[in-house]
């Protein structure tokens, strides 16, 4: 195993077998200090399983993993306390109130204080954290679904985690509290927590994730970031723009080089340009359907070439 100090994940060769099914196979992969990684991939394609066995919940088959410097099959509580995990919604407690409960289960961190990180968060930091401060006072079970699951996150982070593991962290959030989520997921990293998220919302992936993991029929068929995936799978991009009231559209590897020449032939001349390297989703549903049929790499993406007058 490559033992680079800043990994707190550190996977290789991990395998999981259920009786005679075999779902994981030689996965590998790591994590960074401060790095958010995205664990993406269809129903069934391991990543619980794959979570599950970091945390220390599953025993794995065979193979070798590394958290936070521990193996999680045999790491004690000391080695949990550094450990968040938002898995569903909370629902026990019904009657406790949001502060009450945080305050509770902060105090179960304290013991694993340390000079550089203070356990648990002051409460109503974390409670304004997760945007829950006019709800502090409320019963959990009079909250919507929404601020429920900002619960979920508090209580995830109330001892101050080395490694979050989030579970579909904004299934049943509106527009803004998703928003809100990714920037306070952004402020997290930036105190150094690693944060490994699965998620199917590939939008999320590619505005979260430093790195993302493809795992599909449990083997990891891409690891890279959201820009080097689409390099990956496509080196074009497609560029379109209007002359003289026609649309025209060309592909390149060049789109930069390009651009320029087109602006020094034409100047003002164009208008609504655009520049469109392929999306993650292109370029996840490529590489799964791929994987899937057992494949070659599919050479470039489809992107259509039709040119129309506007
Ligand atoms: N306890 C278990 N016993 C036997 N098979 C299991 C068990 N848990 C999961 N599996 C199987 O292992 C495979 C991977 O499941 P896993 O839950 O890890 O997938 P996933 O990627 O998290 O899927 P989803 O996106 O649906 O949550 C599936 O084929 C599943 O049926």
């Amino acid at each position: 195993m490559n033992h680079d100090v800043d990994d707190v994940i550190q996977v290789e060769g991990l395998r999981m077998r259920y009786g005679t099914n075999d779902v994981l196979h030689n996965v590998a992969f790591r994590a960074g200090k401060g790095e958010v990684v995205c664990l993406l991939g269809p129903n069934g394609a391991g990543k619980t399983t794959t979570i599950e066995i970091l945390e220390g919940f599953r025993m794995r088959s065979a193979g070798r993993v590394s958290v936070l410097g521990e193996d999680p099959a045999h790491a004690g509580e000391d080695w949990r306390a550094r450990l968040g995990v938002v898995l569903q919604s909370w629902r026990d407690h019904g009657k406790w109130r949001v502060r009450e409960l945080l305050a509770h289960l902060g105090e179960f961190y304290a013991p694993y204080s340390t000079a550089s990180i203070r356990r648990p968060w002051d409460t109503d930091e974390l409670i304004d954290a997760v945007g829950l401060t006019e709800h502090a006072g409320k019963k959990i079970r009079m909250l919507s679904g929404g601020q429920r699951r900002r619960l979920d996150v508090a209580i995830g982070i109330v001892g101050r985690p080395e490694l979050l593991f989030l579970d579909e962290p904004t299934a049943g959030f509106d527009p803004q509290a998703r928003r809100d989520f990714h920037d306070l997921v952004h402020r997290l990293a930036d105190d150094d927590i690693t944060i490994l998220l699965t998620t199917h919302d590939l939008d999320e992936a590619e505005k979260l994730a430093d790195r993302i993991l493809i795992l599909t029929g449990g083997r990891i068929v891409a690891d890279g970031s959201a820009d080097q995936l689409s390099r990956q799978i496509s080196g074009e991009s497609e560029i379109r723009w209007t002359l003289g009231g026609q649309r025209f559209v060309h592909s390149t590897t060049e789109a930069t080089k390009y651009v320029h020449e087109l602006f020094k032939q034409h100047g003002d001349a164009i208008d609504d340009l655009e520049v469109r390297r392929a999306s993650l989703e292109d370029t996840y549903m490529t590489l799964v359907r791929q994987a899937e049929s057992g494949g070659e790499a599919v050479a470039a993406l489809d992107f259509g070439r039709k040119v129309g007058t506007r």
